[in-house]
């Protein structure tokens, strides 16, 4: 008997939230609904389904609201792997919320839940010097300038926009899933899981396995590709803000990629051809799922998921 395939589908960019939009409830719940609708037709050709979101927008604001909470009430701060958890917690209840009401609308009957995700990384893994993740929204230089002398905080440009600068962290390279065997187990009983959302919290795991938060955030992609390989997933899907991955991208000389084999991902990633700290990483994520022996990676716009015409896909 044929089993059901098994999918990991990674929501970021405009999937939750919208480069010009602020991040209101109402938004992100918006483009929350709208990115499920075009994503629940896997759930109707009967894929056993795993989902990861991004949280780099969401967990900078909670950032921010522990620094105005501590200096305008003395509310505690909260490190960093608890900012995450609590991301993980607000994203995964709206994806969970809007995708029971989908289902319900197309008459599919699977349940939902979301599992928070410990992912553990290095405590001396090289990033914690290097902080590159960047979170939070996006700010002028002078006003960068102005929360470094206050707060201490570290900014990097925006990749993606060149004269803006955002809060940096370290992101750290993902090791292990804690509980993927679990996951797999709900995913192949026919539940929608929401997992290693914001790349997942960071743990360090001591000779002893004690476990201890580590402040970092991991970037969703990378984690989504372990998470893939660990549960022996089919296919791997990135929902991001374009709806392929381009050859001299911005040049007269721009060609979509449409399908691409591990040697030419490879070769193009060699190449310099995607943007380090944006459509690099998803590439490689990619890569790292097919090389592991995932089926196909395919990455798409979040609105064009259900539109094949769209989409890169990277297979052997
Ligand atoms: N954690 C993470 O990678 O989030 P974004 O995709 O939102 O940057």
């Amino acid at each position: 008997m044929s089993r059901n395939k098994l999918a990991v589908v990674a929501l970021g960019g405009n999937a939750l939230l919208r480069g010009n939009q602020k991040g209101t409830n109402d938004e992100q719940n918006q483009n929350t609904l709208e990115t499920l609708n075009n994503l629940v037709y896997l759930a109707e050709e009967g894929y056993n389904l795993i989902i990861s979101h991004g949280n780099g927008p969401q967990v900078g604001n909670i950032l921010m609201r522990n620094d105005a909470g501590d200096t305008m009430y003395d509310i505690p701060q909260m490190p960093l792997d608890i900012c995450v958890a609590d991301s993980q917690g607000g994203i995964g209840y709206m994806i969970e919320r809007n995708l029971r009401n989908v289902l319900r609308e197309r008459g599919i009957n699977r349940n939902v839940i979301t599992v928070v995700t410990e992912v553990a990384v290095r405590p001396d893994d090289p990033a914690f010097s290097d902080p590159q993740k960047r979170v939070g929204r996006i700010y002028e230089k002078k006003e960068a300038d102005e929360l470094n002398a206050k707060l201490g905080w570290e900014f990097k440009e925006e990749v993606k926009k060149p004269g803006g600068w955002r809060r940096v962290v370290p992101s750290p390279e993902p090791l292990d899933i804690l509980n993927h065997e679990l996951i797999k187990e709900l995913a192949e009983a026919g539940n929608i899981v929401i997992a290693v959302g914001g790349g997942g919290v960071p743990v360090a795991i001591d000779e002893k396995g004690n476990v201890e938060g580590v402040e970092a955030v991991i970037d969703k992609d990378r984690a989504s590709s372990l998470l893939g390989h660990k549960i022996g997933a089919d296919e791997f899907y990135i929902l991001t803000d374009v709806p392929f991955i381009y050859k001299d991208f911005n040049k007269p000389t721009q060609e979509k990629l449409e399908f691409l084999s591990l040697e030419e991902a490879k070769k193009y990633i060699a190449e310099g051809q995607f943007s380090k700290g944006s459509m690099e990483p998803k590439v490689q994520a990619c890569v790292n799922f097919v090389e592991n022996g995932g089926e196909k990676a395919i990455i798409t716009e979040a609105t064009k998921l259900e539109d094949k015409s769209f989409g890169s896909k990277i297979s052997r």
